[in-house]
């Protein structure tokens, strides 16, 4: 029997909105059914990040390499460094039919959307740009610089929150979390329901 594709699903929003941190309560948990693929990025690691854990840091020149080869989904340069998705891991994992889960910026989700435009796309939203410069300023990782550069660009990507699927706002961790569960949960159903309708009309029922 043909084995169904999995489901690519893109979370994106601003920088400090949460995506991490709602993406790892995620992943704790036990009945997680989907699959994370690990970012590179020309940026440096922070205190305590693991090379091929939280990202694959590269330097320019590989990441300039990888781009020519095609070797990513998406790509992007976000405050002066290159983000990118490694295509063989996320085609591999969803050949197998396994969902795979992107945490990602707007500019790479566009990408996607025009090559994979039966992904899912969810939008986490700040309660607030005040908020999410309090986030980002108790994170504590980036500079004043940094941190305003990034907030400058926040107000430019809330902008394009209309083109996705769904907007979930990250009020609370869990309640995050809790919607996109439901969102993917009815995705499912949603699909399965479309495959069944296509299937018996192509039995002519
Ligand atoms: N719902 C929330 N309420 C309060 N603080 C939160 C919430 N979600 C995340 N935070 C905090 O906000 C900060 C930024 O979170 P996080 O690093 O997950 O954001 P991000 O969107 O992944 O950022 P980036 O895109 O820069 O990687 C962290 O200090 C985190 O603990
Ligand atoms: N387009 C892509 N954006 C990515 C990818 N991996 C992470 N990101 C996003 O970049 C910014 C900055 O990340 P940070 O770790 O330096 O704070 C943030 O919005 C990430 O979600 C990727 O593969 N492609």
């Amino acid at each position: 029997m043909r084995k169904e594709r999995g489901l690519l699903i893109v979370l994106s929003g601003p920088s400090g909105v949460g995506k991490g941190t709602v993406r790892k309560e995620l992943f704790s948990q036990p009945d997680t059914n989907y699959e994370y693929s690990i970012s590179m990025t020309t940026r440096q690691p922070r205190e305590g990040e693991i090379d091929g854990v939280d990202y694959f840091f590269k330097t320019r020149e590989q990441f300039e390499e990888l781009i020519e080869e095609g070797g990513l989904l998406e790509h992007a340069e976000f405050v002066g460094n290159y983000y990118g998705t490694p295509l063989a891991y996320v085609n591999e994992t969803l050949d197998a039919g396994r969902d795979v889960f992107l945490e990602i910026e707007v500019q790479g989700a566009a990408q996607i959307r025009e090559k994979a435009p039966d992904a899912l796309f969810i939008f986490l939203a700040p309660p607030s740009i005040s908020e999410l410069r309090e986030r980002l300023v108790g994170r504590g990782t980036e500079t004043e610089d940094v941190i305003a550069k990034r907030i400058a660009t926040a107000n430019e990507e809330v902008e394009m929150m209309n083109l996705y699927d769904y907007v979930v706002e990250n009020d609370e961790v869990q309640n995050a979390c809790d919607r996109i569960n439901a969102i993917i949960m009815a995705e499912h159903c949603r699909r399965e329901r479309v495959e069944k309708r296509y299937l018996s009309m192509l039995k002519g029922e």
